[in-house]
C-alpha cells in the first residue's frame, strides 16, 4: 500500500513539472496518461482481456503477420527458455493476438494481462511496454514502477515495434516477466533480443510479400550480409522503392543524407535517390560475387554491403479448375500437401480406378477413402476390410465368399464374400501388403476382370466395385522382397494419393479446433481449448497422428469443466510439453506458409467452393472477411 502510495505521488510530482530520474519516455507517456488519456494514477485497473468473438477477429486480422511472426516467436522463447519470460505479439491496437508463456504459470499470467487477447493500449492501461512503444514506434523497457498503473508496478515489460513494408505500425513484440530483478539494466539483454527479432520479423515479412520483386538486403558487415543483414528494401524493376523493413528506411535516410524523421517515406522514390545503385547493377549484387565485393555507395558518401535477391518467379501452379466435392473438401483447412490430394482425389472418385493410399498409421487413410465414396455417388455400400486382421486361413473365403460345401464348416448355402457385399459401391482394403501372396493374384483378376469366383466355385460372378487399397508399409519394398506382386503394384499404384503425417500439416490449428468442436458434440458437451492445452498439443510430435489426437481430445472432452480443456485434461504425452524448456519440435511445421503455398491453399479451397466465398471460408475455417483480404493481397480474382 505503501509503495503505491508512493508511486502515485511520483507521477503527480512528475505531472507538477518535477524533474525525474524516470527515462524521458517513461515521463512523456505518464503525461500522456493524464493529459490525453485521462487516466488516474490512484484508480487503478484490472488487466483487461477482449471478448473471445473479438479476438477472433482481430487474430483473423493479424494472421498473415501472425504466421510470419511465428518462427521469430519460437526463436526467441528458446533464447529465453527457463527464465520465466512470457513473449506476446500485440496488434496495432494493443491486443494480444499470438503468445508464448510457461502453461505451468497460466493462471497468474492470465491475471497480470500477459496473455492470448489482453489488450495493453496505452490509453486503457497507461503506460506499459506495449502501449506506449505504439504511441512512439521505439524499442523500450517499461520496468517494474515506469508502470502508470500500480496494478502493473510488478511486472517488467520490454517491446520492439514491427512496421509493415509501407512504414505503418503493424505490430509489437513484447517479451514480459511477472517479477524480475530490480535494476532495469537486467533487461538490456532483453531489449536487444526483442529488437533483434523484431528487426528479422520485418525482414521476413518483406521477404514473403515481395518475393517478385527484386530485394536489396544490406550489412555494415561483410560476415552477416547472407546470414543476418540489418535491413532489406523492395524495388521494382525500374529501380522505385516498394517497399522497406524500418532498418532499410532508416539505411535509406542515412544514405541519402537525410533526417529521417522529417524526410518523406522512401516509397515510390527512386532508389538513386538515395544510394549510387541503379536497377542494371542489381545482378553484379547477386550471391555469384564475394561478399566483400558487393559494397555499395550513399549519396552522402556512406558504404554498406549489399546483396541483390532476383525476383522470385510465380509457381505457375495451374489453378484447380473442378471442383472439390465436400466431403473430400471437408479433410483440411488448406495444408498444401493436403489440397493437391484432395484434388486428385476427386478427380479419381469419379473413376473406378482403383487407388492406393500412402500415409502412416492413423493419418486417416480409411477416412479419405470414405470420403471418396461418398463423393462418388455409387448405389453399393462402403465395406472396409482390414487384411491384416483377418487370419490367413479365413481371408480367401472372407473376400471371395464360398460356395455351398466348399469345405468343412462352410456355410450350407454358400455365402457372399466381402467383395461381393460391395457390389456397386467401394471396398476398402486396409493393409493391403499383409494380403497373402497366392490371394493377390485373385485380387488381380477382380480388378482386371471384373470377376470373381467364389471358394469352391467355378462360375465366374459379376462385380462393379471401386477398389480402394491403403498401406503404411513401402509396397515396393514388399516387391523387392518377393512379398507383393509385381503386376498388383502397378495395377493399384497408378493411382495413389499420399497423406501427410499430422505433424507436417500445417492446418494443424483448424483441425484441433474442428475436431474439438465434433467430438464434444458427439458426446453431448461444449468444450473449448484453453491457449496452455493448445501449446501443449501443437508441441506433441504424434505419433499416432489423427487417431492419436482424436483420443487425445475424447479423454479431454470427457474431463474437462466448465467447458475449458486445460492441460490436466490431457494424456500424460502432454505434461513434458508444459516446460518452456522443451523444444517446441512440432511448431517447426507450422511455419509460416510461403506465398505460393497460401495461394494455392486458397485457389484450392475456391475452386472446391465453387468460388463461393462463404463456402470456401468455412472450408478455410475463418471468416468472409478474410478470404475477400486474403485474396485482394494475393491479388486472385474470380473467373469472369
Ligand atoms: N480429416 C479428418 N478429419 C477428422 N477426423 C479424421 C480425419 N482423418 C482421420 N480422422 C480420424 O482419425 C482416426 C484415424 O483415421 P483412419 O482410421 O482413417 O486412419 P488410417 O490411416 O486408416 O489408420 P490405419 O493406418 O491405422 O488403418 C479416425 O478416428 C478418423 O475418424
Amino acid at each position: 500500500m505503501a509503495g503505491e502510495r508512493e508511486h502515485i505521488r511520483e507521477i503527480e510530482q512528475v505531472l507538477s513539472g518535477r524533474t525525474s530520474a524516470r527515462d524521458d519516455v517513461v515521463v512523456k507517456s505518464w503525461l500522456r496518461c493524464v493529459d490525453t488519456h485521462r487516466l488516474d494514477p490512484a484508480r487503478p485497473t484490472e488487466a483487461y482481456i477482449v471478448p473471445d468473438t473479438q479476438l477472433r477477429e482481430h487474430r483473423e486480422q493479424s494472421e498473415r503477420l501472425i504466421a510470419i511472426a511465428r518462427s521469430g516467436l519460437e526463436t526467441l522463447f528458446k533464447q529465453v527458455a527457463g527464465q520465466n519470460y512470457v513473449l506476446l505479439l500485440a496488434n496495432a491496437k494493443g491486443v494480444t493476438v499470438d503468445f508464448l508463456g510457461d502453461p505451468l504459470f497460466m493462471d497468474q499470467l492470465r491475471t497480470a494481462g500477459l496473455y492470448l487477447g489482453s489488450e495493453w493500449s496505452e490509453s486503457r492501461t497507461g503506460t506499459c511496454g506495449v502501449g506506449s512503444c505504439i504511441v512512439t514506434g521505439e524499442a523500450m523497457t517499461i520496468h517494474q514502477t515506469d508502470h502508470f498503473d500500480t496494478t502493473h508496478t510488478p511486472l517488467s515489460c520490454t517491446a520492439a515495434p514491427i512496421f509493415d513494408t509501407n512504414g505503418e505500425l503493424a505490430a509489437v513484440l513484447d517479451i514480459s516477466l511477472l517479477r524480475s530483478p530490480q535494476p532495469k539494466i537486467s533487461q538490456n539483454l532483453a531489449l536487444h533480443l526483442v529488437t533483434a527479432s523484431a528487426r528479422r520479423i520485418e525482414l521476413a515479412n518483406l521477404m514473403a510479400q515481395m518475393h517478385s520483386e527484386w530485394v536489396l538486403r544490406f550489412s555494415r558487415s561483410p560476415e552477416f550480409l547472407d546470414v543476418d543483414p540489418e535491413a532489406a528494401i523492395a524495388l521494382d524493376a525500374s529501380g522505385r522503392i516498394l517497399g522497406t523493413t524500418r532498418g532499410g528506411a532508416l539505411l535509406l535516410a542515412q544514405a541519402g543524407g537525410v533526417d529521417w524523421r522529417h524526410s518523406p517515406s522512401p516509397i515510390g522514390q527512386s532508389i538513386s535517390r538515395y544510394l549510387d545503385v541503379s536497377v542494371d547493377d542489381l545482378p553484379s549484387l547477386t550471391r555469384g560475387r564475394p561478399t566483400e565485393e558487393r559494397l555499395v555507395f550513399g549519396r552522402s558518401g556512406s558504404a554498406l554491403f549489399a546483396h541483390a535477391i532476383e525476383p522470385q518467379p510465380a509457381t505457375g501452379r495451374r489453378a484447380p479448375v473442378e471442383a472439390v466435392p465436400k466431403p473430400i473438401g471437408d479433410l483440411s483447412g488448406g495444408d498444401p500437401a493436403m489440397a493437391a490430394t484432395q484434388l486428385r482425389a476427386a478427380k479419381l472418385a469419379r473413376t473406378t480406378i482403383p487407388i492406393l493410399i500412402h500415409g502412416e498409421t492413423g493419418s486417416g487413410k480409411e477416412y479419405l477413402a470414405r470420403a471418396i465414396h461418398d463423393c462418388a455417388q455409387r448405389p453399393g455400400p462402403f465395406v472396409a476390410i482390414n487384411c491384416a486382421a483377418i487370419p490367413e486361413h479365413l481371408i480367401e473365403s472372407e473376400l471371395f465368399g464360398h460356395v455351398a460345401g466348399a469345405f468343412t464348416g462352410a456355410a450350407a448355402k454358400g455365402r457372399k464374400g466381402l467383395i461381393e457385399a460391395a457390389n456397386g459401391g467401394t471396398l476398402f482394403l486396409d493393409e493391403i501388403g499383409d494380403m497373402p501372396y497366392p490371394l493377390q493374384s485373385r485380387l488381380l483378376r477382380v480388378i482386371a476382370e471384373r470377376e470373381l469366383v467364389p471358394v469352391g466355385g467355378i462360375e465366374p460372378r459379376q462385380v462393379d466395385i471401386k477398389i480402394i487399397s491403403a498401406s503404411h508399409h513401402d509396397l515396393r519394398k514388399l516387391v523387392e522382397e518377393g512379398r507383393f506382386r509385381e503386376d498388383l503394384f502397378y495395377r493399384l499404384n497408378a493411382a495413389s494419393l499420399t497423406l501427410p503425417a499430422l505433424r507436417e500439416r500445417t492446418d494443424f490449428e483448424w483441425l484441433l479446433d474442428r475436431l474439438v468442436d465434433q467430438r464434444a458434440h458427439l458426446a453431448g458437451r461444449t468444450a473449448k481449448l484453453s491457449p496452455a492445452a493448445r501449446l501443449a498439443l501443437i508441441r506433441h510430435r504424434w505419433p499416432g497422428n489423427i487417431r492419436e489426437l482424436v483420443n487425445a481430445i475424447d479423454l479431454a472432452v470427457t474431463l474437462c469443466e466448465g467447458g475449458m480443456i486445460e492441460p490436466a485434461d490431457l494424456p500424460d504425452f502432454a505434461l513434458p510439453y508444459l516446460t518452456p524448456l522443451a523444444a517446441p519440435a512440432r511448431l517447426v511445421a507450422l511455419r509460416a506458409p510461403s506465398p505460393e503455398d497460401e495461394r494455392a491453399a486458397l485457389l484450392d479451397a475456391l475452386a472446391a467452393a465453387g468460388w463461393n466465398i462463404s463456402e470456401a471460408a468455412r472450408r478455410l475455417g475463418v471468416d468472409r472477411t478474410t478470404v475477400h483480404r486474403r485474396m485482394k493481397r494475393l491479388r486472385l480474382d474470380a473467373p469472369n
